[in-house]
């Protein structure tokens, strides 16, 4: 007997909220698409397309790098499920033969099985209940080892008849969820070394929204190790968002002021809120809506109610905190499942733990921060600080920064 060809493998993304959507919901289909396209091209050739609420990733040559595209797929923000599936003709042998072929290696490791049908074209001559039947009396036969258990089998056989051909595969798995990038907005990140920023940063683009960074340093307080660590946290980041800007701000001179000027239980606050308004004016030249932090209610002193009210007292924007409810063993978890933790704590220094208050207030009123504030010249320095802003692109092929 001839062995038979190696199956064709193919991708099926099934969306997410994206078929809650009413009359944009071309829209959001329109920009995913864009987004597999963009992620899947740095793989090969693959041609994308969405019909019926999924999204088909087809290999167009032999040298594509499917699991490199595999993974890509599964970054896609908008993408509730992922399978591998392998196309075949519309008819019950070709299926099952398929499914042989296929999952052989599955029924090698399973003591029971069950076939589960769908049909989206429903002019297939037999319905789900008939087909799935078909194609697992005959699997039973070919592995009569395996049991069929319709309850809790080891495997579940997936059979979808679609358009032009059926589709077999194994269960799928999670996609990355959310909503396409770029339907939610565009904010500035504010990115530190440390574990929580790129987190929220994660968390925003998972809702949509593209993001521009910004990250601050102070050199020779902080080091150019402190700022490849950002770069490398960005460039990890890229594997869910694609290409992104990183503002770079000098942020000497602010700190070394307000250490001259200030009271010293306000300094991280006034730091705060420099921060805020250099943000603020790279978001308004970027053209973005809001901006995003890291911040947790409660985590650290500059972090209670009244100090997180402070901070934003001096932007207009709105400061989006997807961090806030989230206990740090939550965001270390998620820091860990999105590929950034290990970089995260490595121990290189930030220009918050430069000049840190040994009795930070934890109940600053506005009106005294504002008063200790207005020993400064805070527009110049605001100025002075956005005229030495210099930029990096990241992009997801890059070579690593450190590690
Ligand atoms: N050097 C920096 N550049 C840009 N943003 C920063 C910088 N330092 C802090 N931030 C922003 O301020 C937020 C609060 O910083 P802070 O150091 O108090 O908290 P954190 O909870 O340790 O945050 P992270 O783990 O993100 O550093 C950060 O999440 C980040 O959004």
């Amino acid at each position: 007997m001839n062995a038979s060809p190696a199956p064709q493998e193919i991708f099926l993304l099934k969306l997410g909220e994206v078929v809650l959507k009413g009359q944009n919901r071309q829209s959001f289909e329109d920009k995913l698409l864009a987004n597999v396209r963009r992620r899947v091209k740095n793989c090969g050739s693959f041609q994308c397309s969405l019909r019926q609420s999924t999204i088909y990733v087809e290999p167009q040559s032999d040298d594509c790098d499917m699991e490199a595209a595999w993974t890509a797929c599964r970054q896609v923000f908008g993408i509730a499920a992922v399978a591998r599936a392998v196309p075949c003709e519309k008819t019950v042998p070709a299926i099952v033969e398929t499914a042989r072929a296929y999952l052989g290696g599955a029924f090698a490791a399973a003591k029971s099985f069950k076939v589960e049908s769908k049909r989206a074209d429903k002019t297939f001559p037999m319905n789900s209940i008939q087909l799935s039947q078909a194609v697992g009396g005959d699997l039973a036969e070919l592995f009569p080892n395996v049991a069929v258990d319709v309850h809790s089998p080891d495997l579940t056989v997936f059979v979808e008849i679609r358009e032009k051909y059926a589709y077999v595969h194994a269960p799928s798995v999670p996609g990355a969820g959310g909503l396409p990038i770029g339907m939610g907005g565009r904010a500035v990140s504010l990115l530190s070394g440390g574990i929580d920023s790129p987190v929220s940063s994660w968390m925003m683009a998972r809702r949509g929204v593209e993001l521009e960074m910004v990250h601050f340093v102070s050199p020779p307080y902080t080091s150019q190790q402190a700022q490849d660590k950002v770069l490398e946290l960005a460039r990890l980041l890229t594997a869910w968002t694609g290409r992104l800007l990183v503002h770079i701000v000098p942020f000497t001179e602010i700190q070394e002021e307000i250490r001259r000027n200030c009271p010293e239980e306000y300094f991280t606050l006034i730091m705060r809120r420099f921060m805020m308004r250099i943000a603020e004016a790279i978001a308004k030249k970027a053209n973005a809506g809001a901006l995003v932090t890291g911040e947790s209610l409660g985590q650290v002193a500059s972090q209670t109610m009244l100090a997180l009210g402070v901070t934003e007292d001096v932007t207009t924007l709105p400061v989006l905190r997807p961090l806030i409810g989230m206990d740090k063993v939550e965001i270390i978890r998620m820091s860990r499942d999105i590929g950034v933790f290990e970089t995260s704590i490595l121990p290189y220094e930030d220009c918050c733990t430069v000049f840190t208050p040994r009795h930070p207030a934890t109940r600053p009123r506005l009106e005294d921060v504002r008063a200790a504030e207005s020993a400064l010249d805070v527009d110049a320095l605001v100025q002075k600080a956005l005229s030495g802003e210099t930029w990096v692109r990241v992009k997801p092929t890059d070579a690593p920064r450190i590690g």
